[in-house]
């Protein structure tokens, strides 16, 4: 007999934009794309064509807006997890709500050297992230990062000491572009209540901050032996500066910039110490990833 082994569902991509209109005259605006999805006793949606348990998808995407309407959108990470909460209050049938949400950037616009009181750039793709799991009597599991933060150094990396065999192409070098485009999160200390989550709020912006610091400098300033070593070390710091996260998760693409031998043209030189011109590769990629966890926390890849 087969058996439905495991069920959720909601509502994927609902674009939410939230104004704040400040005393002084001021707005700060906030765009996000959520995600909600349910699990709980709805099994027999699927097996046995009754839907009385089902929270149409429709519903959970007005409880975004209402909930959105009703409390503060900021930080990400207290929203979702007052939607998560709400939809276990709401629904007894319901054991687990997952929210996840991406907040776009909307940074302020300078007119004249001055901020600008209501306008605002959208100066990238990179996005903060948000991923909230709440089950019933258990807590709340917060998830925050990063994502699609491009960036590139033009020397100050290198890669050698490499495993060598008949396989074996690739040259070892001392001086190369290393360019990425980040994907990091952090798991939080499971929460027990939405009031811990609230009480704790200040933390989630303060640790995105320095996170995204941490990132940016340390790929900045270390001589990187590889794109390894280096995410190990922005893991290491952002453990260090955030004594309740008990995670930190780096997925690195590897963008590879080829030199172009141009020799064939005039004795053109353009490679080694003398390469300006190289030719950027859309893929295949490398493709780097880690969990570093604090000293005893254990882990189980999936
Ligand atoms: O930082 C790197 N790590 C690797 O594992 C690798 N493999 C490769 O071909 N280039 C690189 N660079």
């Amino acid at each position: 007999m087969p058996q439905l082994s495991y069920a959720r569902y909601g509502k994927d991509n609902v674009r939410v934009y939230k104004v704040q209109r400040n005393e002084d005259g001021t707005q700060d605006v906030t765009e996000m794309t959520v995600c909600t999805l349910l699990e709980g006793d709805i099994a027999e949606s699927w097996t046995k064509a009754d839907n009385k348990n089902i929270v149409a998808t429709d519903t959970q995407k007005q409880t975004v807006y209402v909930m959105a309407k009703l409390h503060p959108v900021n930080p990400p990470e207290l929203f979702a997890s007052i939607l998560a909460n709400h939809f276990l209050k709401q629904y007894s049938h319901i054991s687990v709500a997952h929210v996840s949400v991406i907040v776009h950037r909307w940074t302020r616009l300078v007119v004249d050297g001055q901020p600008h009181p209501h306008s605002f750039l959208r100066d990238g793709d990179e996005t903060r992230t948000v991923n909230v799991v709440a089950r019933r009597e258990k807590g709340t599991k917060v998830t925050s990062g990063i994502k699609g933060l491009l960036v590139l150094k033009s020397t100050g990396s290198q890669f050698w000491g490499f495993h060598r065999d008949e396989y074996t192409r690739l040259p070892e070098t001392t001086d190369r572009i290393l360019s990425t485009e980040v994907e990091a999160s952090w798991v939080w200390d499971e929460y027990a209540n939405l009031d811990d989550i609230q009480r704790d709020q200040g933390v989630f912006n303060e640790t995105w901050n320095k996170a995204r610091s941490i990132t940016l400098d340390t790929f900045a300033k270390e001589n990187s032996p590889s794109v390894q070593n280096t995410m190990y070390l922005m893991s290491e710091q952002i453990l260090a500066a955030a004594p309740k996260v008990q995670s930190v998760d780096y997925t690195l693409p590897n963008k590879h910039y080829f030199e172009i031998d141009l020799s064939w043209f005039d004795g053109l030189k353009n490679t080694g110490k003398d390469a300006e011109v190289y030719a950027p590769q859309s893929d295949p990629n490398g493709l780097i990833q880690s969990t570093v966890t604090r000293d005893g926390a254990s882990f189980t890849s999936s």
